[in-house]
This record gives structure tokens, C-alpha cells and sequence, in this order.
């Protein structure tokens, strides 16, 4: 099967010779071709370039881009998608003055969501999660990352995971899994913090593995949460099992768990809100990706990771939505890019080499997606009749995109 999209306007975030990812000022360069065609083969990319060079074969379908852009399908590296109900009590809660601290210290938070997420059957569960995964492909995500973390329970850890791996079986889209094991301390263990994380070092780590369930193990690795010390009892087991770190860190304070994820070779670092300077320095020369999740800092009204200090000292950083029940309810991508725009001071270049190719990296799939290059997923992104790629982030909370085409085909 193949299909030539030709007269495309701009072609976007073009590699020809592929990159892991990219860091500090190189993050301000976004490769384009102009009046460009794009053959996509058995759901690969297989050639491009601009349209005096364009190949006179037959297709079997062919698509005229006319005024309009291309780029690789958001790569979105930090999800929650898989929950059970909402908590829209605890949004209205906020507006009245309580913090997101108030309302976890009053059951509320990541223990509500474990509650509903506890009763709930798998099939409900599948059913709920599949319409999130539907829209935000629709919205352009071509590669996702899905998180546990609402069970807190061996079994219900499972169960998310299990829906998961369902997922995975029945979209054509790249899922990445992660069994976020310490989110936050079940009240069965509320006096008993060692013992919890025994059951996930004992029970629950070795059965994930043991079963195919997660690539990754994540911590919430927080003042109120776990320490230091517990995430990397975690981290350890986790890697004892061939689970690789990537943890959530530095949201509401900075406690040195960057350093642990450094010292577990964390293949991401996300929310970074708050950042000392040393924060940054120790992430100079690793391979770790810092991750930073706008929609969270606006949904919560917290300080925005400080991604000029990072790119500006030379570091990579890719963006992710967070989509969650309690922090961050959406999962638009493209409300991601604005947001890092216009609040955190990305210029274009600099937000869609974070949502693309560094996004590809923080889940390791950066040889199979996020950039233009032959041999990659055909999975992309056409947009509607626009000036620039600039004016997507600019049209902030508009949808500019008319088709997403995962492996080469319209998801609709
Ligand atoms: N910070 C920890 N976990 C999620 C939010 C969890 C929740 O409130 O349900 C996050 O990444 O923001
Ligand atoms: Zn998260």
C-alpha cells in the first residue's frame, strides 16, 4: 500500500540523518522542506522531498497538501489516561480556595481516584480509557505513554495495567506502559510506609514483570509522598527487573530526586516546576530527558518548569500533557505547545522539537517516531490551510488539524 501526499506547503521536523534527540540552542532549529512530497509505504515513510523531485510512479492514493503542513504525530511521554470517573468536586473544591495539598490531605486526590478505580470492572475501565486514548489521537498524538498509579492495590495496579496492554492490542499507536508502583500511600498502609513498599518490591514489581505489564517504574517522589530514600528502594527493585526509572519529580519541591533518577539512570525526569540551580547542573552530560507538563502548572496554578534556564544551560527538554483526574484533565498536545509558548517562553522550534522527536526519546521510541525520516512510523499530522507551523501554537485552544494518519492510514 502506498500513498503520496503532494504540494505539501511545509513539511515539518525533517531528518535525514535521524537524531536521538535534541538539546539547548539546537532545539531552536526545526528542519522544514517547502513545496514538499511525502511517500509513505506499508505504513513507513519511504522518501520525501520537494515536489520538482518528486516521483512520477503510481500510487494507490494520493493526497493533495496544497496550503497545507505536515509534521510527525505529538509524542506524548507522560500520561495517566487510565482512571476510573472524574473529580470535577475537587476542581470546584480549588476554586473556593483549597490547594491541591488540602484536598489530598483530606482523602481526596490520588486516593479518590484509587477508590473509584478499585470498584470499577476491567471492561468498564477498557471502555472508559479507550474514549481518552480516541480523542487525543484525534488531536494529533501518534505515541503515548500510559501510567498505573490509581490502584494502589496489587490487584488493581494489575487491572490498569492489564487495561493497558488492551490498549496497546487494539490501537495502531505506539503505547508505552509504566507501573507508576509508589503514587501515593493507601490508607490500609497509612501507618506503615515500609510495608507498602515491601508489597511492591515482593509482589507487585516481580508479577509486572513477570507478566509483560510495564517497560517503566515510576515514583511520585514528593515532600508528603515518597522520599528520597523510598523512591530509590523502588527504582532499584524496578531495575532489578528490567523496569527502567522515569519519575515524577520537583512538582511542589525539590528534595534531590533528580539526583536519584540520575543515579538509577532515569530515562526521564518530569514536572520540574521547582528547580535549584544544582537541579540543573547535575543534568548536564546525562542521557536523562528532562520532561516538562504546562497543562498541569495551568490547571493547578503552580510555577511552570523554568525551561528557558534549562534549554539556555544547554539541556534537552520535551513536553507531555500529564492527562489525569486530578491535575491535569486534557490531553491536547496542542494546548501543550501554546502553553509552553506563551507561558514558559519555548519559541515554536523550540516547543515542537519538544513534543516530537525529545518526546520519541523520554519513552524510547526515537528510531521509530517523531521526525520526518525514511524508515519511521507514517504516523503524522495534516493540518487544515494555515500560514505557518507558528500559527498552531498561536491559535491557542483551535484545532488545527484535519487529518491524523496513524501507520499511514486516517484515524478517525
Ligand atoms: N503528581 C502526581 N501525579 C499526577 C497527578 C495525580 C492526581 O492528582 O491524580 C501528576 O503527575 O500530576
Ligand atoms: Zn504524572
Amino acid at each position: 500500500m502506498t500513498t503520496l501526499f503532494k504540494n505539501i506547503k511545509e513539511l515539518v521536523q525533517v531528518r535525514n540523518t535521524p537524531v536521538s534527540y535534541v538539546s539547548g540552542s539546537e532545539m531552536k532549529t526545526l528542519p522544514t522542506i517547502k513545496n514538499a512530497f511525502l511517500i509513505v509505504k506499508d505504513g513507513l515513510i519511504s522518501d520525501f522531498g520537494t515536489m520538482n523531485n518528486c516521483p512520477t510512479l503510481k500510487f494507490d492514493n494520493t493526497i493533495d497538501a496544497s496550503g497545507k503542513l505536515i509534521l510527525p504525530a505529538w509524542c506524548d511521554s507522560h500520561t495517566h489516561i487510565v482512571y476510573a470517573g472524574n473529580r470535577e468536586g475537587e476542581f470546584v473544591d480549588r476554586i473556593h480556595g483549597l490547594s491541591y495539598e488540602d484536598i489530598a490531605k483530606n482523602g481526596g486526590g490520588i486516593l479518590n481516584s484509587a477508590k473509584k478505580l478499585q470498584k470499577i470492572s476491567e471492561e468498564n475501565l477498557y471502555k472508559q480509557s479507550k474514549v481518552r486514548l480516541e480523542e487525543v489521537i484525534k488531536l494529533g498524538t501518534g505515541a503515548i505513554e500510559i501510567k498505573s498509579g490509581y490502584g494502589l492495590t496489587v490487584d488493581a495496579e494489575l487491572k490498569m495495567l492489564r487495561v493497558i496492554k488492551r490498549l496497546k492490542e487494539s490501537y495502531p499507536v505506539k503505547i508505552k506502559s509504566t507501573l507508576l508502583a509508589a503514587h501515593a500511600l493507601p490508607n490500609a498502609y497509612k501507618n506503615n510506609k515500609i510495608g507498602f513498599l515491601q508489597l511492591l518490591i515482593d509482589e507487585l514489581i516481580p508479577k509486572t514483570a513477570k507478566e509483560n505489564l510495564a517497560e517503566f517504574i515510576d515514583v511520585f517522589c514528593e515532600t508528603g509522598y515518597f522520599s528520597v530514600e523510598d523512591t530509590e528502594l523502588i527504582l532499584k527493585a524496578g531495575k532489578a527487573h528490567g523496569l527502567l526509572p522515569k519519575i515524577h519529580v520537583n512538582q511542589f519541591t525539590a528534595i534531590d530526586g533528580i539526583q536519584a533518577g540520575l543515579k538509577y539512570n532515569a530515562l526521564s525526569v518530569d514536572h520540574l516546576e521547582e528547580m535549584r540551580k544544582e537541579d540543573i547542573m547535575d543534568l548536564k552530560n546525562t542521557a536523562t530527558m528532562p520532561v516538562a507538563l504546562p497543562s498541569c502548572s495551568y490547571f493547578l496554578s503552580i510555577p511552570y518548569t523554568p525551561a528557558r534556564k534549562i534549554i539556555d544551560a544547554g539541556l534537552p527538554l520535551a513536553l507531555a500533557s500529564d492527562y489525569n483526574p486530578g491535575s491535569t484533565p486534557s490531553g491536547n498536545m496542542n494546548f501543550v505547545i501554546s502553553t509552553a509558548c506563551i507561558k514558559m517562553k519555548m519559541t515554536p522550534e523550540e516547543a515542537i522539537n519538544a513534543a516530537t522527536i525529545n518526546g520519541a526519546y523520554a519513552m524510547g521510541l526515537e528510531k521509530e517516531v517523531g521526525s520526518i525520516s525514511i524508515g519511521k512510523k507514517a504516523n503524522l499530522i495534516l493540518t487544515k490551510k494555515i500560514s505557518s507551523y507558528a500559527f498552531i501554537p498561536y491559535s491557542f485552544g483551535n484545532n488545527q488539524i484535519e487529518t491524523v494518519f496513524i501507520n499511514g492510514n486516517p484515524f478517525n
